[in-house]
């Protein structure tokens, strides 16, 4: 007997079922999520020096973002109704941060993946790599069978170091009715010293997979491996462009969406909080293009601070309110067999609101830095001097 969440699984082959997500009106349930990928020790080094130890793994940056921008229901209570799966050793040292309290990983006999990032003091551009990543431990990778065995509304893949097996995204996919996933999870490559390389999507096992993905999410850095052209012939593909905000590119289409102010101190996370705000956006119901305005917002976020970022509760209510004036239903984008991409009329109204709560949170960044730093031992003064105007 197959497992239960599996058993209609023949008649929805084909019918490409993941772009299937049912309109849910603003008062019930919220759509509920699986984000799948590890949490991680990431190492900060410059100048050949320690400058901070911090939580990482994009599984901890999206949690972060769900917490704080993903619609829950009346009845859902003060958490955002999503289920992680993410394995760590017993050294891990972050399981009381709020990421790993509320949702905890699986502890396995192997170490924590582990990362040393090393900056450079050059001036970062907006391109350009501006650290080099080391892979120094890698934890055991998620296989399909620790995946709960129900449905969700949509699931994020979200790897860092290869955890997240072909065979383990396959499994996503058939639970979830939208997948969103980052090509940090499924093209990184790593030599024998450990360095970040990556491999080209194409002769990767995934590829197989890509019209069954809803949303792939590339950096800049990432996107000549994925090969855009092709891939947006899949699944809408979104390539993240730092400073300057990002690009979809789908079967038909492309948009440039524009990003928010941010004075950089720590790069890591960008691309993770940019995800999870994008996906918070196309549950709150927005287009594909409106949802990057906050997937840019959230980036923005998370550059200006240094680990994952801690959000001011009255930014946190200011974006509640703006999402809800702007929206009338959870995900009436993902229903039937297409998305909806385009710029809707709410686009200006959501980017000049939105920039507005941006430049609040940097100018309480900047009049207090010790509250943009969310109480890790990274000293931004150290990291300041790779800022971006
Ligand atoms: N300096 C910046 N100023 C404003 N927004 C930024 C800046 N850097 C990044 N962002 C926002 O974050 C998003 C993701 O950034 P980026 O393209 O650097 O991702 P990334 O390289 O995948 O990051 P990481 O691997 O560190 O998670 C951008 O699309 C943008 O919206
Ligand atoms: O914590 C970071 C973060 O999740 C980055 O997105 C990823 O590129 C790094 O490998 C990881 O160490």
């Amino acid at each position: 007997m197959p497992p239960a969440a599996e058993q209609d699984d023949a008649h929805e082959e084909g019918e490409n079922q993941q772009l299937m997500m049912t309109t849910t009106t603003k008062g019930g349930p919220a759509p509920e999520g699986l984000v799948v990928g590890s949490y991680c020790h990431d190492v900060l080094i410059r100048g050949g020096r320690v400058v901070g130890e911090t939580l990482g793994g994009a599984a901890a940056f999206v949690s972060n973002v769900l917490d704080a921008a993903a619609p829950r229901g009346e009845e859902q209570g003060e958490e955002a109704p999503f289920v992680v799966v993410s394995k760590v050793g017993d050294d891990f040292a972050y399981a009381s941060a709020p990421a790993p309290a509320r949702r905890p990983p699986l502890v396995c006999a192997s170490p924590t993946t582990s990362f040393h990032a090393q900056f450079s003091d050059a001036a970062a551009s907006a391109h350009a790599p501006d650290r080099e990543l080391r892979l120094v431990c890698a934890c055991d990778p998620i296989y399909p069978a620790d995946l709960p065995d129900r449905r969700f509304a949509y699931g994020l893949a979200v790897g860092v170091a290869g955890e997240v097996l072909p065979e383990t995204l396959e499994r996503m996919i058939r639970l979830c009715r939208a997948v969103l996933v980052d090509a940090q999870a499924l093209i990184r490559a790593f030599d024998g010293d450990g360095a970040v390389g990556h491999v080209a999507l194409e002769d990767t096992p995934y590829a197989r997979l890509l019209p069954r993905v809803a949303f792939l999410k590339a950096s800049s850095e990432e996107a000549p491996y994925v090969g855009v052209e092709t891939a947006r012939r899949r699944c809408c593909v979104i390539v993240t462009e730092g400073r300057d905000g990002c690009r979809l590119y789908w079967d038909g289409g492309e948009a440039c969406v524009a990003p928010f102010p941010a004075v950089q101190v720590d790069p890591t996370g960008a691309g993770d909080s940019f995800l999870a705000g994008f996906a918070a956006g196309l549950l709150w119901g927005l287009s594909a293009t409106d949802a990057a305005l906050l997937g840019n917002f959230f980036g923005a976020a998370a550059v200006a601070q240094v680990g994952v970022p801690t959000f001011h509760p009255k930014m946190l209510q200011a974006l509640k309110e703006i999402l809800e004036e702007n929206t009338t239903e959870y995900s009436p984008c993902m229903n039937g067999t297409t998305f909806s991409f385009e710029r809707s009329n709410v686009h200006h109204e959501l980017h000049t609101a939105l920039q507005e709560v941006a430049r609040l949170m940097s100018e309480q960044q900047q009049a207090d830095p010790a509250n943009g730093n969310g109480g890790d031992i990274c000293s931004t003064q150290e990291l300041n001097s790779s800022r971006t105007a």
